[in-house]
């Protein structure tokens, strides 16, 4: 398999032992899989899955909306078939301002993708462990969409492997330009090797967002927000705190999950956002020097 970490962890294996698994799972895990369609609608349609990656602290219907637009964007304009969709809450190792628990986070992915969609699921792999590149995450559902469940079939019993494709924010992708966020190969393994799907966000320049990356241009997928919605959880957080009624900008299900478990009163962990990932990174290793953690 071509994966990162698959790339990194048989290259460290010696010949007598058997190779290590390409990666670490959290205890108990199992990829949610329940509505994953395993058959195509249209046999000359390349298969994907979107992946979100991202704090959802808390998820608000703007990241489930995200998912909408990007149905409508696949429809009109590319030859792709959505076979699932996935919200991939980070690991609190990220540290990022108002990042709660990923028990909590999880929790309340896990309300408003089974009860406001029929198709949204949201995978904990990286939630209950230590830091992942985005690059790792998306190179995880290869493995377990195309290695471990066989990709998916055609009616007449054709087998294809689904592709798994980010979708984020132009903010996210703005980042991608940014000096010291990203490694030059994980930006090729994710834009050259998977591709994404960017929703314009008020305030991030699209067009300039993706200058920087004109050499994959052809797997930057732009979608526009014909209704501007700048919904952010920074300021669901914020009116959680001030005590504002934050009802119809959250599934309902989410909001009272707040209110039951008393969550954002204060404002939780304050490392700064943009060094999150880079933050989370560091620590891996220096805890890998120590023992404590794998790859
Ligand atoms: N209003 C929005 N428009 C477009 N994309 C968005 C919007 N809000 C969030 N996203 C995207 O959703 C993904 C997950 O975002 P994240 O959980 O960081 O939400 P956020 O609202 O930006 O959080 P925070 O306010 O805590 O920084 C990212 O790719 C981000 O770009
Ligand atoms: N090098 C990387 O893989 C890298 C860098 C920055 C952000 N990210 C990811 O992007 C997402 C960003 O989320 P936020 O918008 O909440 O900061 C997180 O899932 C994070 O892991 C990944």
């Amino acid at each position: 398999m071509d994966s990162l970490a698959a790339s990194s962890s048989s290259a460290a294996s010696s010949s007598s032992s058997p190779p290590p698994p390409p990666f670490t799972d959290p205890p108990n895990y199992a990829f949610p899989h329940h509505r994953l369609r395993r058959t195509l609608r249209n046999p000359d349609k390349q298969p994907i899955v979107l992946v979100a990656c991202g704090s959802f602290s808390p998820v608000t219907f703007l990241h489930l909306r995200m998912f909408e637009m990007a149905v409508d964007y696949v429809r009109q304009n590319t030859d792709f078939e959505i076979v699932g969709g996935y919200l991939s809450p980070v690991s609190d190792q990220y540290k990022k301002p108002g990042l709660l628990s990923a028990h909590h986070r999880v929790n309340m992915c896990t309300l408003a993708a089974e009860q406001t969609s029929t198709w949204l699921m949201v995978d904990p792999w990286e939630a209950f462990q230590s830091y992942q590149r985005t690059a790792v995450v998306l190179d995880h559902f290869d493995h377990e969409i195309n290695t471990c469940l066989g990709g998916v079939a055609t009616a007449d019993g054709v087998r294809k492997p689904v592709r798994p494709m980010l979708l984020a924010g132009s903010d996210l992708i703005a980042t991608m330009g940014e000096p010291g966020v990203w490694s030059e190969p994980d930006l090729e393994h994710i834009l050259g090797r998977y591709g994404v799907l960017t929703v314009e966000r008020a305030g991030a320049d699209m067009d300039q967002a993706i200058d920087s990356l004109a050499r994959w241009r052809h797997n930057i997928h732009l979608i526009h927000q014909l209704i501007q919605n700048d919904v952010s959880s920074t300021k669901v957080r914020l009116f959680l705190r001030r005590g504002l009624s934050v009802r119809y900008l959250l599934p309902a299900p989410v909001v009272d999950y707040i209110e039951e478990n008393g969550l954002y009163k204060d404002d939780g962990p304050t490392t700064s956002a943009s060094s999150g990932a880079v933050t989370a990174e560091r620590e891996k290793a220096a805890e890998r020097e120590k023992g404590k953690v794998a790859p």
